[in-house]
């Protein structure tokens, strides 16, 4: 018997926005249909990608060495925890995945976004997520939940342009892949962001 692809399922959104919570919700929500979950992160999901992701979070580089890092990441973690995962027909959610590249090497840093299409043709040609969610806020709701919860890094340091730039990069990713996009209004409180998320993922086959 061929066994079924598992799904592929990623959180995106700025800094601060509420991925990490409700990544736990939608996780648990998960572990009740009984099929193998893994979890991971970008950068990172691998002791490769997690070696790269101190990099990018914390040294100053050239924007293309940025871009190009995070993508050596994703690649070590596709072929090591994403692909086989899918295979064997566990499901996989990722805190953050390649949306995040147009969002914030192409919104916030300014790089030409056809180089990062052609960095996604090359690490990942058949591979989309089946399910997106993308949590949304204004900037100073983000920005408000960060400075209450912890040390910043490199990115959570930068200023409101670079967030309004990432956030409007992520829109427009929504608008292009409108099929696996499910946009979140992440100023509505914790327990309405559930009953949402519990509804799409009730709707997921
Ligand atoms: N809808 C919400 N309403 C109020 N506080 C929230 C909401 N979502 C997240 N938070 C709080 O905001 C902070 C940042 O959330 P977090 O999930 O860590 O964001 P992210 O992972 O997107 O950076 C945390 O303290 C979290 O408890
Ligand atoms: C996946 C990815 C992340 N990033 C950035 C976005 C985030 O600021 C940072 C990862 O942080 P994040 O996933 O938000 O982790 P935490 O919530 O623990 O801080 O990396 C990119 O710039 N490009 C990428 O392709």
């Amino acid at each position: 018997m061929t066994q079924t692809r598992g799904k592929f399922i990623t959180f995106e959104g700025i800094d601060g926005a509420g991925k990490s919570t409700h990544i736990r919700f939608v996780a648990d929500l998960i572990a009740t249909r009984g099929v193998e979950l893994v979890s991971s992160r970008e950068p990172g999901g691998t002791p490769l990608g997690e070696k790269l992701r101190e990099l990018v979070l914390h040294e100053k580089m050239h924007l293309e060495t940025e871009a190009l890092l995070v993508f050596a990441s994703r690649r070590e973690h596709i072929a090591q925890v994403i692909a086989p995962a899918l295979e064997r027909g566990a499901w996989v959610i990722s805190d953050r995945f390649t949306d995040a590249s147009f969002a914030y090497q192409g919104g916030g840093r300014g790089l030409d976004l056809a180089k990062i299409e052609a960095l996604e043709q090359w690490v990942h040609p058949q591979l989309q997520p089946d399910l997106t969610f993308l949590f949304d806020v204004p900037l100073e709701v983000a920005r408000a939940r960060l400075d209450a919860t912890r040390e910043l890094d490199k990115f959570e340091r930068e200023q409101s342009d670079f967030f309004s730039a990432a956030r409007a990069q992520y829109l427009r990713r929504a608008e292009q892949y409108p099929h696996r996009f499910r946009i979140i209004d992440s100023s509505q409180t914790i327990p309405q962001i559930q009953v949402q998320l519990a509804e799409i993922m009730g709707k997921l086959a």
